[in-house]
């Protein structure tokens, strides 16, 4: 059964696009973004789309987009960041490796202040943006196997992030074993020594991840 090698969640503006294409090339695996799958489809923006037929429309646009793309891709996946908004999608990315992108706010508004392509951020960014991650932390950290703390870095050391956790093989054994890569691990080292220095999310949440969901 084909399946992606890594989903990327999170939510806008924390470089799932970005990220994910970088981790293709190096990984030498195939990109696909739904956000871009919708667009070549409907032939419009996104925003388009939200402006003429308003978010629920999007969202069951954005639905059948992820769902077609995690039967179909087997490289990265990055879908939009509203997507695990959708208890079916939650339940679909259960057992897959799934990292989830995080920033705080002020990383938020720094990459996503002045974007107009995002209409979900067009009016107060930093008080939608909060609102937002209210709503959604808990979806993220629900469905993923991993979180990547991307304050401050570039987007190739995001990568090497995700690489580490990746290289830490807990997914070989342990798929769905939460684990946290905070920005002050020292890039240089081998990807083991990163991973042995993250800090654990709870253990409640590894032993039984399931009922996160
Ligand atoms: N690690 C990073 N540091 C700084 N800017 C970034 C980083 N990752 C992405 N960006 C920039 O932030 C914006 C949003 O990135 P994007 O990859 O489109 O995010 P997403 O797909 O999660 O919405 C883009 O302008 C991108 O160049
Ligand atoms: O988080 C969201 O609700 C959205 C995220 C966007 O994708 P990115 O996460 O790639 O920016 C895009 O699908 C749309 O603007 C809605
Ligand atoms: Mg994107």
């Amino acid at each position: 059964m084909t399946a992606p090698t890594i989903v990327l969640v999170g939510p806008m503006g924390v470089g799932k696009s970005t990220v994910g294409q970088l981790l293709a090339e190096r990984l030498g695996v195939g990109y696909r973004d739904t956000d871009d799958d919708i667009v070549a489809a409907e032939g419009r923006s996104i925003a388009e789309i939200f402006v003429d037929e308003g978010e629920p429309v999007f969202r069951g646009i954005e639905k059948r987009a992820v769902h077609k793309a995690l039967a179909e891709h087997d490289g990265i996946l990055a879908p939009g960041g509203g997507s695990i908004l959708d208890a079916d999608t939650r339940a679909l990315l259960a057992g897959l490796r799934v990292v989830y992108l995080s920033m705080d706010v002020e990383e938020a508004v720094k990459r996503t202040g002045l974007n107009t392509g995002r209409p979900l951020l067009a009016v107060n960014p930093r008080k939608q943006w909060r609102e937002l991650m209210e709503a959604r932390r808990h979806l993220y950290e629900g469905v993923a196997t991993a979180v990547v703390a991307t304050d401050g870095c570039a987007a190739c050391q995001v990568v090497d992030r995700v690489l580490a956790v990746l290289a830490g093989g807990q997914w070989t054994n342990s798929p769905r074993k939460l684990q946290r890569v905070e920005g002050t691990g020292d890039l240089s080292a081998p990807a083991g020594a990163l991973t042995c220095g993250a800090a654990m999310l709870s253990e409640d949440r590894l032993q039984r991840p399931e009922e996160n969901r």
